[in-house]
């Protein structure tokens, strides 16, 4: 099984309330990564790509199950055979909207769903959405992965979890915005330095109200250092990954082997 991924990060502007709109870009954006020259293995969006945070009206406009996200990505998946991260949509569940993430692979076939579990209080997300309640895991290629959204990067123990599950990479799609991007980096390296792992996360562009968003998308290795990282544009960002490096970092620092877990957790 190859070890070996090309990554494309859409990292786009989102128009919030606007789901048509936001469509239409992403779909542009996707037909652009898979007409290079190398097709990317894996494409990632960043989180609620459909409505942004238009949060006040979020149950008129959520994608009611998901249903036209998960057709559209679906089709794309197979028509292209490449494996898609579908960053986050706002999906409607009965009587509740979550802030849902689908991965695709080559075949069309939905492999996993997580629902962000920590709301993130700041953009009053606690006010308009409900949590998910289990942690996103999903193979790729035969590796495990793990998927987090934007404010769980600031859990630790979730990162650590999933790592200890098995998961080589970290997916994570995010609205982050200024001006905490110093935490965004500082966050995002921790994981990957601590867990051993590829981490690779997306986050949008753009203004939303008076709230910046400033891109730097991020694909980091292992040791933590930076594969690939955008400026604050509209752009893909690719990167090509090798899954054999986890190994070869956990063989050296035996991280895992000398944990203490019966004297430090719970
Ligand atoms: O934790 C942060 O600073 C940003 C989190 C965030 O914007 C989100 O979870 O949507």
């Amino acid at each position: 099984m190859s070890q070996q991924l090309r990554i494309a990060l859409l990292q786009m502007n989102i128009e919030a309330g606007n789901p048509e709109v936001n469509f239409t870009k992403l779909a542009a954006m996707l037909e652009e990564a898979v007409s290079q020259p190398v097709k990317p293995d894996v494409i990632m969006f960043p989180e609620m790509w459909n409505t942004g945070y238009a949060l006040t009206e979020i149950k008129t406009i959520a994608d009611k199950d998901g249903a036209r996200t998960k057709a559209f990505l679906s089709d794309f998946s197979k028509k292209h055979q490449v494996h898609i991260i579908g960053g986050s949509i706002a999906e409607l569940k009965g009587e509740n909207v979550y802030n849902t993430m689908y991965a695709f692979d080559r075949n069309g076939e939905q492999i996993a769903d997580y629902s962000k579990i920590h709301l993130f209080r700041l953009m009053d997300e606690e006010k308009y959405l409900a949590a998910g309640e289990k942690p996103g895991r999903l193979e790729l290629e035969g590796s495990g992965a793990g998927m987090m959204i934007c404010y769980d990067i600031r859990f630790p123990e979730l990162a650590r979890k999933l790592a200890l599950e098995g998961a080589k990479l970290l997916f994570v799609p995010a609205e982050w915005p200024h001006p905490r991007l110093h935490h965004w980096k500082t966050l995002l390296t921790a994981r990957a330095i601590e867990n051993q792992m590829f981490v690779v996360a997306c986050n949008r562009m753009g203004t939303s109200g008076d709230t910046q968003f400033f891109g730097h998308s991020l694909i980091l290795d292992p040791w933590g250092e930076t594969v690939a990282e955008a400026g604050e544009e509209e752009t893909i960002l690719y990167a090509d990954i090798d899954l054999t490096l986890v190994d070869s970092v956990r063989s050296k620092i035996p991280v895992f082997e000398d944990r203490r877990p019966n004297i430090y957790e719970a």
